[in-house]
């Protein structure tokens, strides 16, 4: 496999963009436990109307109203406004003030008080709630609509030998799905805890539709690149009687030409469920462009998001290029396991792709609703969203999973790792320095530079050319140069200019490569430099000979690079998966790694590895480098805390001491102190943290100061 000589995973122009505004992190609305309509719901939730729990048609606010795409429509580009009768339907603003809207907020607590009197059974009274609050895998028996038997006749249990068996609290999940269909609701999220089985309940949901409501699809299923592998063998397993099509990848051509002709001739897709990957709705290429519109020709019965945080943005082309896809399907559906990861601007942006008509807002509303801090209103809201969602935490439903335990390894720098910190930091101050000469500040970009030197230096000092000076470097390039290994019609200046913006490491890689294999090369004792992989040197030995299997999460694949030389000089085996590895491979080396416990590790980028993937194989997790938000390594951490394990999990999180990992860390904490805070208090936000919380500039600034 080939990867590029300065892959990371996070570009640094993405690093950049990691401003951390306090305001943003503190003063937010309560996290998304306290939203949402399940047992995890608090007491807080419960609507703040009064309403009866008679059945009535009073959703049909919240019914798809489209008509099919009309041909016109669908030849127009990725960005075609929708058609005019669509149009005519649109612009039904939430605006908290006004009487119409007061209705719909009565509507949204009505079809709440339904749901869940229709799943839990009793009425919507508070005493009901209360008893969904202590809700346990043990206690399903006021479940209607579907029963297992119906699940199993469904799934041709019996024909197959296959018996599938839902845990109680996944039968719910089915029946609240069962229910949204059933009463014509456009869409809804159901956001269980990651690992609890999400993929099971919305397969037997579409297994259910076909076999129950005479609804073969087709379905729509996107999902990250990662799982896509694992969606079509659990189709498989729990709906083999589904035609499925897995549209990526080389085959997609051929299956494209196929498609578009059929599409055009308004022929039925001749399958009941396509799976595709977000990446189909993020280029501009025509191909993608082309397969859009293949797929905006069909009339979708379902379309369903995995992993569905992706759409957290509605300015992304991802969520319009999608929305175009999406808008006239009878239902969209989306399962996170962490729907709300900053703010609840991001779970409006889900929310309004779910339901356009209901929440499509203009800014200036959508502000002084997200932003208000006022108590009645916050209460409003959750009577809003409450019907959508449903969300259950592995504390309420799975008193026997596994315990997890937290730890986190403060390591210490030596001599050379300090010096290089130390030399960057130099840098930093005289550049600054020089700025303030001229009464200017350093730009926000080169602020944002230094700050990545700063994190890369504190992972490892071979992600930074320290080693190998500008002579070398000049020598190198002539010694590479007539090799042609930039290009033939590179020439010699430029390949010293390309040279000097490399790091050790991917110098010492072209040298193993292009060299004569002198002493120029690095040695096994620099592969041990870092505080980081002195660590792991002495910690993975002794979690192999426990019998421990440990997954190991980094954000950059040039990390991941030197992890593969470090778990090389330190002994233990392992394989990897990133966001380079073949889509096709990814699901071999998960089931690889899980049965062969030959294999010590694997390591992961946090991004291509770190959602979705069952890797119970592994009882530890290593956090080679922490992300600012907290919850992309939550995600990370759950890839072995999940349904199928039977060990109790570790998870490390390594610090570089004296450096920005800490100050990360300690951003990332609070993140989740004030997410238990803000759950535990309803709506009050802890205002003392915020005096202390520290912006990406003030860890900065401090640094400047000495
Ligand atoms: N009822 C069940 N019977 C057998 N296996 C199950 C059942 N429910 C879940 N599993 C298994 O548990 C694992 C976790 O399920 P799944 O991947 O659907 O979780 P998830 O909620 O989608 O997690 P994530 O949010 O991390 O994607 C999978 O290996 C799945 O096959």
């Amino acid at each position: 496999m080939k990867r590029g000589l300065e892959s990371i995973e996070i570009s640094d122009d993405e690093w950049s963009n990691h401003d951390f505004d306090s305001s943003r992190i503190l003063n937010k609305p309560p996290p998304i436990e306290s939203f949402a309509f399940g047992p995890g719901t608090s007491s807080n939730s419960k609507p703040h109307f009064n309403y009866s729990s008679d059945s009535s048609s009073d959703c049909i606010e919240i019914i798809n109203q489209h008509a099919p795409p009309e041909e016109e429509n669908l030849e127009d580009d990725d960005f075609g406004e929708a058609p005019s009768t669509t149009i005519a339907t649109r612009g039904r603003r939430f605006v908290i003030d006004d009487e119409e809207d007061e209705d719909a907020l009565y509507k949204c607590a009505k079809i709440s008080a339904e749901l869940r009197s229709e799943l839990y059974g009793g009425s919507s009274s508070s005493s009901s709630i209360h008893a969904c609050d202590r809700y346990a895998e043990v206690d399903a028996s006021s479940v209607r609509i579907v029963t297992h038997d119906d699940i199993c006749e469904a799934c041709g249990a019996g024909n197959s030998g296959f018996q599938p068996l839902l845990k109680p609290y996944q039968l719910v999940g089915v029946n609240f799905l069962m229910l949204m269909y059933r009463k014509k609701v456009a869409g809804a999220i159901l956001a269980d805890e990651m690992g609890l089985g999400k993929t099971i309940q919305a397969i037997t949901y579409l297994t259910l539709l076909n076999h129950l409501e005479d609804d073969p699809g087709p379905h729509l299923i996107v999902c990250p690149a990662s799982v896509l592998e694992n969606w079509e063998r659990e189709l498989k397993k729990w709906c083999p009687s589904f035609t499925v099509l897995q549209y990526h990848g080389p085959g997609r051509s051929a299956h494209s030409k196929h498609l578009n002709s059929l599409s055009k001739s308004r022929m039925p897709p001749p399958f009941n469920v396509i799976l595709v990957c977000y990446s189909l709705f993020e280029r501009h290429s025509s191909q993608q462009k082309d397969d859009r519109k293949v797929l905006k020709r069909w009339k979708w019965s379902c379309v369903l998001m995995d992993e569905a945080h992706a759409l957290k943005d509605k300015n992304s082309y991802r969520w319009k290029n999608l929305m175009s896809v999406a808008r006239n399907a009878n239902q969209r559906l989306m399962l996170t396991g962490t729907p709300l990861q900053n703010d609840l601007h991001e779970l409006w942006s889900l929310l309004e792709f779910l339901m356009p008509d209901l929440f499509e807002t203009e800014d200036v509303d959508l502000k002084k609703l997200l932003n208000a801090e006022d108590t009645e209103l916050i209460t409003r809201m959750k009577s809003i969203l409450g019907p959508f969602i449903l969300r259950r935490l592995k504390s309420d439903v799975m008193q026997q999973l596994v315990p997890k335990v937290q730890r986190v390894e403060y390591v210490h720098m030596e001599k050379e790792q300090r010096e290089a910190y130390q030399e960057a930091i130099q840098d930093y101050r005289a550049a600054a320095h020089a700025r303030m000469a001229k009464s200017a500040h350093l730009p926000r970009r080169q602020i944002s530079n230094y700050f990545v030197q700063f994190r890369k230096i504190a992972n490892h000092p071979l992600l930074v050319r320290r080693t190998y000076t500008d002579k070398d470097v000049v020598r190198f390039a002539k010694m590479l140069h007539p090799k042609g290994v930039f290009g033939d019609e590179c020439t010699l200046d430029r390949v010293i200019e390309e040279l000097k913006s490399y790091n050790d490491f991917s110098i010492h890689k072209l040298l193993l490569y292009y060299g004569d294999g002198s002493s120029e090369n690095l040695s096994d004792e620099h592969v041990l430099s870092s505080a980081k992989c002195r660590a792991l040197a002495g910690l993975l030995p002794t979690l192999v000979h426990g019998g421990h299997r440990i997954l190991i999460f980094s954000q950059w694949t040039s990390m991941l690079d030197i992890l593969e030389w470090a778990l090389d000089v330190i002994g233990v085996t392992y394989r990897r998966l990133d966001g380079s590895t073949q889509v096709t491979e990814r699901q071999t080396i998960v089931d690889t790694f899980n049965n062969d416990i030959s294999i010590n590790a694997c390591l992961l980028s946090t991004r291509a590895g770190g959602q979705g993937l069952n890797l119970t194989g592994a009882d530890t997790v290593i956090i080679h480098d922490m992300d600012f938000n907290p919850q992309i390594d939550r995600q990370a951490e759950d890839r072995c805390h999940r349904i199928g394990q039977a060990k109790p999990v570790t998870i490390y999180r390594l610090v570089t001491k004296d450096t920005v990992d800490e100050n990360v860390y300690e951003i990332a904490k609070r993140k989740l102190v004030l997410d238990a805070a803000v759950l535990e208090s309803g709506v009050e936000f802890e205002k003392e943290g915020e005096s202390s919380d520290k912006t990406m500039g003030e860890i900065l600034s401090a640094l400047l100061l000495g």
